[in-house]
């Protein structure tokens, strides 16, 4: 086979992995499913903006293996980590439809096995001292914002439904992009994302970062002071125009027209307010695919910091375990590079009778310890909600 190179060093054998695992991805009321695993790319995403490079190369001989064996229009699906030096976790399946998204019941969170045991990593100390090291450094550095982050895992009595969490999950946020996405080890990464990086259609690109949060409220005057506290805040607004002015810089160079709004507007999930700008626009080159621009934004101020490589450096420094696909993209594309890449959070890997969850928080000079970990902890909730728990 022509891939035998590539394959020995960077892709897992197909035949390695369950051929009747399942994906998703959904996007308002279109919903990705596929099934089986025709080829996995664990080649990492390194240079992943440049059509030539090694990486788009073996997605492009991977999508014309798929049409020689008869697939008219592949797709690939899957996620690609914080670290794009780390192996993606990218498939070309055996079989995809789009379909209408059902109006899902709510599940009873009964259904459930009981938690057994959970730890967070780092504890409420470490996670608030790490902002303080971090507060420390932007005086000392040019570091002006870095997001830090915790994990939380979690152990039940009995194997997890994957498909029941899912169900749980698209209740927490139905206009978020829910994902399920296979792993190597045979666990899946499963979420609900609001925040769209990149979606193409066409020479038409639309991202959708978010960062400035606050939490949601039953109260709803006290949910609305919520908001207009966020929309008022100038650490978020400084925290959010970081992100803004980042992938304007990256994008403009590329795009025959962008349109980025003055000002953010406000967006909801069941747990958070985010600042929120949607940056639309028209590319020069329209052979450009989703996944390279994704892969140029990749990863923004929202989820690493700014500037990006010293903020990057700081991140292995102060946090005490990698984080995989946590803050990578997860999405989908088509070989005329039509797709849509969301960032990975509010999600967690599942595996047999854990749950590993993850979320962080922008911290810049303005930042407080104490309202930092309480922010992580309201992230959580998407997911400790879909297994029945509180946060
Ligand atoms: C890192 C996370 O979220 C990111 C950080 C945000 C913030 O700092 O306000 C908001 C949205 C995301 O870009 C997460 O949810 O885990």
């Amino acid at each position: 086979m022509q891939t035998g190179a590539l394959r020995a060093t960077h892709e897992q054998p197909a035949h390695s992995i369950d051929s009747n695992r399942s994906f998703l991805f959904t996007s308002g009321e279109r919903e990705l499913r596929a099934t089986g695993i025709r080829e996995a790319i664990a080649l990492p995403a390194t240079g992943g903006e440049n059509q030539h490079g090694a990486f788009q190369a073996a997605i492009a001989a991977a999508f014309a293996r798929a049409r020689q064996a008869g697939d008219a229009n592949p797709v690939l699906i899957g996620a690609i980590p914080f670290d794009v030096s780390e192996p993606s976790c990218l498939y070309v399946p055996d079989n995809h439809e789009w379909h209408t998204r059902p109006l899902r019941p709510v599940v009873a969170d009964a259904a459930m096995p009981a938690l057994i045991a959970q730890k967070s990593l780092p504890d409420e100390t470490g996670f608030k001292r790490a902002v303080e090291h971090a507060i420390v450094n932007f005086r000392h550095s040019d570091v002006r914002k870095v997001v830090l982050s915790v994990m939380r895992e979690l152990t039940f009595a009995g194997d997890i439904d994957v498909d029941r969490l899912l169900a749980n999950l698209g209740e927490q946020n139905r206009k978020g992009f829910q994902f399920r996405i296979p792993l190597p080890d045979g666990g899946d990464l499963i979420g609900v994302s609001p925040e769209l990086l990149m979606r193409k259609e066409g020479d038409r690109i639309l991202s959708n970062p978010l960062a400035g949060s606050a939490r949601r409220m039953a109260d709803p005057q006290a949910d609305q002071a919520h908001a207009e506290a966020l929309a008022a805040s100038t650490k978020d607004q400084y925290e959010h125009s970081l992100v803004i002015h980042d992938i304007r810089q990256r994008l403009a160079p590329l795009c025959a027209a962008l349109d980025v709004p003055d000002r953010p507007s406000l967006i909801n999930t069941a747990a958070l307010w985010h600042l929120s700008t949607r940056i639309e626009g028209t590319v020069a080159d329209p052979t450009l695919s989703a996944l390279q621009l994704a892969c140029r934004l990749h990863p923004t101020p929202a989820v690493c910091g700014f500037p990006t490589e010293r903020a990057h450096r700081l991140i292995r420094f102060v946090e005490p375990f990698e984080r995989g696909l946590f803050t990578g993209m997860v999405g989908w594309c088509d070989a005329e590079g039509n797709g849509e890449w969301v960032v990975t959070i509010r999600c967690g890997m599942v595996r047999r009778n854990t749950v590993t969850l993850f979320a962080g928080a922008g911290i810049v000079e303005a930042s407080e310890p104490k309202s930092e970990w309480a922010e992580v902890q309201t992230k959580l909730k998407t997911m400790l909600n879909a297994c029945g728990l509180d946060a």
